[in-house]
């Protein structure tokens, strides 16, 4: 089986990340997208508990027919959050399956500071999506969705609710938990 994994934050899942899955299934001659919310970001991001962000993007996987899943595993890896550690233990876990890794271009300028990003690139595909604002060479498909976390997150700061960037499942789920100062 063909799985393409998409590491983030997460904070909360929207639907830029929800059109890149469906993009990258869609396109990219894979069978799964794996949505993999960080335990340990390696940049020390803030968010909301690694619980909350996964039961979000599990709900945000629900209608999907089964093919697009919530890994939890960045909390079995044990390590600082690391990628590369992340598709070694994914590697030795499922032996059967071949990981493609999915990138938004926004984070092309971070990859000096990745650990073993060489190494990353050889044992997976890198799918660079093109993310609107940030065109960058290598990157496939169109640009995708002008919508971020951050800018969600100024929305419900300001008392704004964000319903069309957010599926409805996400933000009752955050609502309900008072996520976000809901
Ligand atoms: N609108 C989008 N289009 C394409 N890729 C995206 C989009 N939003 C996020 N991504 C990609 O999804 C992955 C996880 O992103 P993340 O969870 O940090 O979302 P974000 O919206 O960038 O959050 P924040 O604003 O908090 O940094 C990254 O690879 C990022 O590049
Ligand atoms: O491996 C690294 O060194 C590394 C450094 C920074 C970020 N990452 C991963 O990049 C993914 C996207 O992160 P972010 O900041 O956009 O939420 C997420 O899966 C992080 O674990 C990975």
């Amino acid at each position: 089986m063909q799985v393409a994994l998409f590491g983030g934050s997460f904070n909360p899942p929207h639907v830029g990340h929800l059109m890149a899955a469906h993009y990258v299934r869609a396109t990219q001659g894979v069978d799964e997208v794996w949505f993999m919310p960080t335990f340990v970001h390696p940049f020390r991001k803030a968010t909301v508990s690694f619980e909350h962000r996964v039961r979000m993007c599990e709900l945000m996987c629900q209608d999907a027919a089964g093919w697009m899943r919530t890994s939890k595993v960045e909390s079995e890896v044990g390590k600082d959050g690391r990628t590369v550690d992340t598709l070694e233990f994914l590697r030795e876990r499922y032996p059967e399956h071949r990981f493609s890794l999915i990138i938004g271009s926004d984070i092309l300028k971070d990859l000096p500071h990745w650990k073993d990003f060489d190494r990353i690139e050889r044992m997976v595909r890198v799918v660079v999506l093109n993310r609107a604002g940030y065109p960058a060479e290598g990157t496939v498909g169109p640009p995708l969705a002008v919508v971020s976390s951050t800018d969600i997150r100024e929305r419900l700061t300001r008392g704004e609710m964000p319903s069309d960037l957010v599926p409805r499942v996400v933000l009752d789920y955050a609502r309900e938990h008072h996520l976000y100062g809901l």
